[in-house]
């Protein structure tokens, strides 16, 4: 990367650090004690936030850029704040297993773009550094003290997550000291932690849920600080979606801000597949899998009867890649309906014309539906547009039941005999084990997060960035959500397959469409395959 200069937004560090395991009486915090800290001239940098502890400072984002609009959006190293910190030879360097990999550890320079698709003149866009192992690493083998916690709903996987990183850092890296806190961020502070060994996680990839245990809300930031600093913790392993990663992203602020040695290392966790920048979440594919089980049922018993309708309704709260995937493998579904895509009801090129116009030429039809789609259309009597669960997401109304109402109401005007059958899988397709290649990617997503932590980074979640693994700053992934694009392929893919009206007159589909230039502007990615 000779050609590449920094720009003038490259963080540098903001505290001067003293030793993080001594406390001063003069460094006051709720009647404990902090290492004291020496703001240096640019600790006013960044945009403020709040936590318990009164107005913090963010640290900036890491922007290189090169020639040819090449941009580098870099993730944070614990040098950024505690200078001099000494390296030691990578421990996998002497490891049979790994020693025969020619070029085994990456380039230091290696970067990831997020934009592969250019034409000749195209600026080479936005790229993220490459994940992998380094050839110095910033901790000793018996130095490290790791924890590992899981936040938010479940998703298949986890326990595979989990089980590698034990794993990992016990045979790559001779790290024997890793404890996983119990149910989610709250555990650090209010719950047991359990010591994980090889032996401790040895079978738990072939079961679902987490060992450790999860929750929502009960993210109280200069508490969990504490409890990582009380227990001498030195990386931290964050398992867990949007929130969970915004969540990660104030704890890794108050640890730098605390001039602490300590890194966090985000592991994005969602089967709706929604965290934007990498290409697919894991447990993914095996919820889409799951899921055509339930559509199987609804066809089967749909086709069985006169008039037979399946309603299936999947997760997806705001986006509908599940219901699209499962559709579009299936091809037993007639209709599918997502959060992405406005639908209605009534009147000509509406939801129940289609389904009267499917039953008298098929007799039979399946319906798939997300459970975010068509919240809008709920009545008044039955939205809750208040109500969030303990993290702050909005609570959703069954639209599967709704649904199934409505169409059933509508036969009964016409009166025209159907048999709808509704099925509900929700939970069943995320309290499974993960499938052999999310079990694959699973393993791949802990370790690249590994090798992050000993090579210093910190504050990044880990994910594959078109096929490579990339480590991506918090606030790439925090700070919008990936949705189905329904002006791309894919979609296109699912109307032709299942045939449905698109619900969208032509003026929507030219306000879609805008407003989808106008994202790939400012992401800087590639449309949908
Ligand atoms: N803005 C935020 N700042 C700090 N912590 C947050 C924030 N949003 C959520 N969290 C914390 O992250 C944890 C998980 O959040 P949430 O319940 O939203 O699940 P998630 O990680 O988004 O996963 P899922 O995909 O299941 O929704 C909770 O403990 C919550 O308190
Ligand atoms: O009932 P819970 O645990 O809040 O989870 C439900 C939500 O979790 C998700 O699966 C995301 O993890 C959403 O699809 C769903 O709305
Ligand atoms: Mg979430």
């Amino acid at each position: 990367m000779d050609s590449i200069s920094s720009s003038a937004s490259i963080s540098t560090p903001s505290f001067r650090c003293f030793d993080p395991t001594s406390s001063y009486p003069d460094v006051p915090n709720g009647g404990r004690h902090f290492p004291k800290m020496i703001p240096t001239a640019n600790s006013t940098a960044g945009d403020n936030f709040k936590t318990g502890m009164g107005t913090r400072t963010n640290s900036e984002p890491k922007i290189v850029n090169g020639t040819a609009g090449y941009v580098l959006e870099d993730v944070p190293h614990l040098t950024d704040y505690i200078p001099d910190l000494p390296t030691y030879p990578n421990p996998l360097q002497d490891n049979p297993s790994y020693s025969v990999v020619k070029q085994y550890f990456v380039n230091d320079d290696d970067t990831v773009a997020q934009k592969i698709v250019g034409q000749k003149n195209s600026p080479r866009g936005l790229h993220f550094r490459r994940a992998g192992p380094r050839q110095k690493v910033y901790f000793e083998s018996d130095e490290v003290h790791a924890c590992i916690v899981t936040c938010g709903g479940l998703c298949p996987g986890l326990n595979t997550v989990i089980r590698e990183i034990v794993c990992g850092l016990y045979y790559m890296y001779g790290v024997h000291k890793v404890l996983g806190i119990e149910g989610g961020y709250r555990g650090f502070y209010a719950r047991n932690t359990i010591p994980l060994t090889p032996k401790v996680v040895n079978n738990i990839h072939k079961r679902g849920g987490t060992i450790i245990g999860t929750s929502r809300g009960g993210h109280d930031t200069s508490k969990i600080v504490d409890s990582i600093q009380d227990r001498g913790i030195n990386q931290v392993y964050i398992i867990g979606g949007d929130g969970t990663q915004k969540g990660a992203s104030v704890i890794y602020e108050e640890i730098r801000r605390r001039g602490l040695k300590v890194v966090v290392a985000g592991i994005p966790k969602t089967i709706d597949n929604d965290i934007p920048v990498i290409d697919k979440s894991f447990g993914f594919d095996t919820a889409v899998e799951e899921a055509q089980r339930a559509i199987n049922a609804a066809h089967v018993e749909a086709e069985s009867f006169e008039n037979g309708v399946g309603v299936v309704k999947l997760m997806g709260r705001y986006s509908g890649f599940i219901a699209m995937y499962a559709t579009l493998a299936s091809r037993d579904v007639d209709c599918c309906l997502i959060p992405e895509s406005p639908f209605y009801l009534e009147g000509a090129g509406g939801l129940l014309e289609y389904v009267e116009k499917r039953l008298k030429e098929h007799g039979h039809m399946v319906i798939v539906i997300a459970e975010g789609a068509g919240q809008e259309l709920l009545s008044e009597s039955m939205r809750n547009m208040h109500q969030q669960d303990a993290s702050g997401n909005k609570l959703l109304q069954d639209v599967g039941l709704w649904i199934s109402q409505k169409i059933k109401d509508h036969f009964t005007k016409q009166k025209m005999a159907i048999c709808l059958k509704y099925i509900d899988p929700t939970y069943m397709i995320r309290a499974i084990p993960s499938n052999a290649s999310d079990n694959v990617y699973s393993t791949l997503l802990a370790h690249s997060a590994i090798h992050g932590a000993m090579a210093g980074y910190t504050g990044f979640t880990v994910g594959p960035v078109n096929g490579r693994h990339a480590y991506i700053p918090f606030h790439s992934v925090t700070e919008g959500q990936n949705k189905v694009v329904i002006t791309d392929r894919m979609w296109a893919r699912l109307l032709s397959s299942t045939n449905q009206p698109s619900f969208l007159d032509p003026k929507d589909v030219l306000r879609v469409k805008q407003e989808d230039e106008t994202r790939t502007l400012l992401t800087g990615g590639d449309d949908q395959a």
